[in-house]
């Protein structure tokens, strides 16, 4: 069945969209339409394409995406090291795109937190683990004995939550790979950011030690709330959390949501996956390509709304006259 809305419906739309609350206004990250050129020995990049991507607060979500798709790129303007080129950014109320540059050494200092894939960059070699992560508090922070104290004491805190807190007095070449990135993650939630932000954090580790980076991350989202983006080309990883957004070619493509439901017959508790194309907020879709060319789509489909879905077929009238 075919519904042709009449002018009232269409004239209660148009009321509707109105009042409806602007793109990602409930988002902790919201990105509109971002773009990022580069412009090297006179040619143009476009890292980003229009990215559209929101966050809820409290999430732990994956990014995946080939070489290339603009990973990095988005990952450095969430972290505020990189401006897009326009569209727009947010997290947590600040506006990236706008932001002076005092307020951008703030918001890197407090609001984010970044770790990164190369274990050895995100510490300073001649500090212990503790001295580490006490090092982003004392930025600005309380010089008095007590403030000093109250420093180490929640250092220790978080190398306990991340159970490191054996390297608490080792340096960085004195600890694994595995015990220098979760320090890492402990020096990134120092400050009590609202978004952990981390770019290949297990590349350069084995299956086993990525497992316990990965834990770390989920301990911080689940016991201090703080939301989570891991960039990765780690499957293990993309599969572990709830949500995973393709990138492709500097736009978000597609989504996996999980979800854990009870088998009916068994009784045991199973994860659920399913992939969702991205609709833009033009209405653009892109087609999954082995789907279209299974139906030979090219150029020109014909559209159908039905009361719960659209239908989607190839474009047969050649066929048909012919
Ligand atoms: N500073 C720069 N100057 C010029 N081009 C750049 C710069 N940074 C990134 N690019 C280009 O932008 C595109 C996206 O790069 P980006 O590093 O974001 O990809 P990625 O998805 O993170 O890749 P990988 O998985 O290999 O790290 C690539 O074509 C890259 O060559």
């Amino acid at each position: 069945m075919t519904v042709n809305p009449t002018l009232a419906d269409l004239a209660h739309r148009a009321s509707a969209a109105r009042d409806t609350p602007a793109y990602g206004h409930d988002a902790l990250i919201t990105c509109d339409r971002l773009v990022r050129v580069f412009s090297a020995d006179g040619i143009e990049v476009q890292a980003l394409q229009g990215l559209d991507l929101l966050v809820r607060e409290g999430e732990l979500m994956a990014l995946v995406g080939a070489s290339g798709s603009g990973k990095s790129t988005l990952m450095n303007i969430l972290a505020g090291l990189d401006t897009p080129t326009a569209g727009a950014a947010r997290v947590a109320g600040h506006d990236l795109l706008a932001m002076a540059s005092k307020d951008r050494l703030n918001y890197r200092r407090t609001v984010v937190g970044f770790v990164r894939q190369q274990t050895s960059s995100n510490l300073l070699p001649y500090l212990t683990a503790a001295q580490n992560v006490a090092l982003p508090l004392q930025l600005g922070g309380d010089r008095t004995r007590r403030g000093r104290r109250a420093r180490a004491e929640r250092a220790l805190e978080l190398l306990d939550l991340l159970e490191v807190s054996d390297c608490r007095d080792r340096r960085p070449q004195e600890m694994s790979g595995g015990q220098q990135q979760r320090t890492a993650i402990a020096v990134a939630l120092a400050n009590g950011p609202a978004v952990l932000l981390a770019d290949e954090p297990t590349g350069e580790l084995d299956s086993h030690t990525a497992d316990q980076i990965f834990d770390a991350f989920r301990r911080a989202n689940e016991h201090l709330g703080t939301t989570v983006v891991i960039v990765t080309h780690d499957r293990a990883v993309a599969d572990e959390v709830r949500r995973t957004v393709a990138i492709r070619d500097g736009r978000t493509s597609t989504e996996v949501l999980r979800h854990s439901e009870v088998d009916e017959t068994t009784g045991d508790e199973k994860v659920v996956a399913r992939e969702y194309a991205m609709l833009d907020r033009a209405g653009r879709l892109q087609l999954p390509a082995d789907y279209t060319r299974a139906l030979g789509m090219r150029e020109r489909v014909a559209l159908e709304l039905e009361p719960d879905h659209i239908g989607i077929w190839p474009d047969r009238r050649g066929e048909q006259e012919g």
